[in-house]
Formats: C-alpha cells, structure tokens, sequence
C-alpha cells in the first residue's frame, strides 16, 4: 500500500462525485512502472467511458495486470496520474476499491465452501445489507440455482466463473475489472459469461476485461492492445483494424507451412500467418505486396484472394514490429 494513501473518509460525498462523476471511468495518463530493472508498464495513457466494455489485448507478460492493479490503487506507478470512477489512483486506492469488481487470474474463493456459502461470506465481508438476500438474488442472476449447495471447489471451470463473476458484483460495483476471466473456459460457457458482462454493462457498469480470445475482443466497444508494456492500438475493433494499414491477400495450396516459410523470404511480404488450409498474407506498401503476389503468377496450385485484415492479423503485426523495436 503506497505511504501516501489517504482514505477519503466521507463516503456520502464520494458517492454523490461517484452518481454525477465525469464521463470516463477510468482516465490515466503516462503510466509507468519497474520491477528492478525490468520496466513493465512504459508511459501508458488510456480512457474508458463509462459503461463500455473496454477489452485489454497483449501477449504474455506484456503489462496488462500490472496495469489493471495500478488502476485500483494496489500498485503505485513510478510516474504518471489518473482518476478511475473519478478519484485519484495514486492517493484514493482504498476509496477506489470500494467501488470496484477486481475478478483475478486464480480463483480465489473457497473450495470447501458451496456456492451459496461462498456468497453470503464475500456479501458479508463488503457490508452488503441482508447477505442472505444478496446471495439468493446473485444465484438468481447467475443462474446458479440448483448448485447452491455445491462446494465451489467441485464446480466446473465455466461456473467456477461465474460464481467468481458473483462474488464480485455482490457489492454493485461501478467498474468491473477482470483478468482473462475465461481462460480455459469452453466457448458455451464463454458465451453465457459475456452475457452477462453484456447485461453488466446495459445496467451502466463499466467493464475492463484483458483476454486472449479475438472473438472476445470483438464484442467490446473498445480495445487496447499492449505489449512490452507500450499501448501499440486503441479504438473500436474497426478504428483499429483500419489503423493498421494493412493490405491483405489470402493464398490457399498444397503444403500451407512451408509455403508460409517461403513466404517469410520474399520482399514486399511483412505478415505471414498461417490459417487452417490457407496463408495470410500481408503488407502496408499495396505495390510491393501485389509485386509479390505477382511473382508467384506461374504457380498453378496456389490460389490467392485478396483478403480484409482480421484483428489477429492486426495483433500479429503489431507484436512482429513492436518486437523490431524492442530489440
Ligand atoms: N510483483 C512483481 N515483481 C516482479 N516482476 C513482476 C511482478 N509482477 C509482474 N511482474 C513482471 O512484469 C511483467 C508483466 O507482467 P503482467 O502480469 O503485468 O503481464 P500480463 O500482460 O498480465 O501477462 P499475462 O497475459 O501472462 O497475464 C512480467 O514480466 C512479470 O513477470
């Protein structure tokens, strides 16, 4: 906890600046942050309006929690300032965290506790009036009759997330900050999560989910994408996938592998990624990219498409250049 934490004690005043606050839920500017020598988080800006489902995208160890625990005031950054839910990350953590769903990585309920058990406790911890009531309604919700009386520890993946999802709405958070809260889980389970992260949000919660699924990012209404700590695109899937620039074509022959790893080799061509049966292939100079296309003219077994760029494809080039920037 930082030494200049103050708990801004009148809870009445922060609830009426929480009803009338600013348009962004979160609005952090310059974020940065060290571990040693190792800088994990480097100059981040982003804003999040309220009640959008704001998707956080990056490879392994690119920042994202980091960033997401800098947010709710359980990190101080070593440089930067922001608000979330309109108060200060840096002195009003504790403050912050009374408004906010902080869902981690480990599921971090009790095992042998049931499902209901498990509720009535966290409802009780936070205060919330008639636990009792608050665990019934959140079943409800959730749609976990018939497991209350399961231990959480037996409990599937996809419901061992829900009932995590639960637990952190109990309090009726105004922000929901979850870290990849479905990895791992089927794409049913998946989907009926993101229903109710999509009926979260209708009700004005604010939601800020880091994933790996693209599918997942494209039922946000804006991304980010960081890696090696940098935010390297931010928008609407659309914003983003036009900010790229890229130009695309798919080819489709006998040997998809080694006709990406030729590929790799020829001028003009700055993406490969195999799909299934199929290469894409990418670049932002158009004339150097269709030069390449055509010097392939002779070879009768493969088929090229002009082709859109998907967001993966988006991502995959924005790692391959961050990467030559970072080396
Ligand atoms: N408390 C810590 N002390 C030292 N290094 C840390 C600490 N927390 C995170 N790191 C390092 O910071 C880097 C970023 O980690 P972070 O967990 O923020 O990434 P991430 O994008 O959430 O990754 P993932 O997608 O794997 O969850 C990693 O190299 C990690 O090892």
């Amino acid at each position: 906890m930082s030494g200049r934490e103050v708990d801004g004690g009148d809870l009445a005043a922060q609830d009426s600046a929480l009803a009338t606050g600013p348009d962004y839920a979160i609005d952090v500017q310059g974020l940065s942050k060290s571990f040693g020598t190792n800088q994990v988080v480097h100059n981040l800006s982003m804003r999040v309006r309220r009640g959008q489902i704001y998707g956080f995208l990056g490879p392994n160890g690119s920042g994202k929690t980091t960033t997401i625990r800098m947010l709710c005031g359980l990190l101080t950054p070593d440089e930067g300032h922001g608000t979330c839910l309109g108060m200060d990350i840096l002195t009003q953590g504790r403050a912050i965290r009374r408004h906010v769903g902080y869902m981690t990585q480990k599921f971090s309920l009790y095992a042998d506790l049931s499902v209901r058990e498990n509720l009535e406790f966290i409802a009780r911890i936070y205060g919330v009036p008639d636990a009792e009531a608050a665990a019934a309604e959140a079943i409800v919700a959730l749609g976990l009759e018939g497991r209350e009386r399961q231990l959480a520890g037996d409990l599937s993946g996809g419901w061992k997330q829900r009932l995590a999802l639960g637990a952190c709405i109990l309090p009726k958070p105004q922000l929901l900050l979850l870290d990849e809260p479905t990895a791992g889980v089927d794409p049913k389970a998946r989907r009926e999560f993101w229903a109710q992260i999509h009926d979260l949000a209708a009700e004005g919660v604010t939601v800020l989910v880091s994933t790996h699924y693209m599918d997942e990012a494209e039922r946000c209404h804006e991304i980010a994408y960081i890696a090696y700590g940098e935010l390297l695109a931010q928008g609407t899937v659309d914003e983003v996938v036009a900010g790229s620039a890229l130009h695309m074509w798919r080819v489709t022959g006998p040997d998809p592998a080694a006709l990406a790893r030729e590929l790799m080799e020829v001028p003009g061509i700055e993406l490969v990624a195999p799909f299934g049966t199929s290469v894409h292939v990418g670049g932002r100079d158009r004339a150097a990219l269709e030069r390449a296309v055509a010097s392939f003219a002779a070879r009768e077994e493969l088929v090229w498409r002009p082709d859109s760029p998907s967001l993966e494809d988006v991502f995959i080039d924005l790692i391959n250049r961050s990467r030559d920037n970072f080396r």
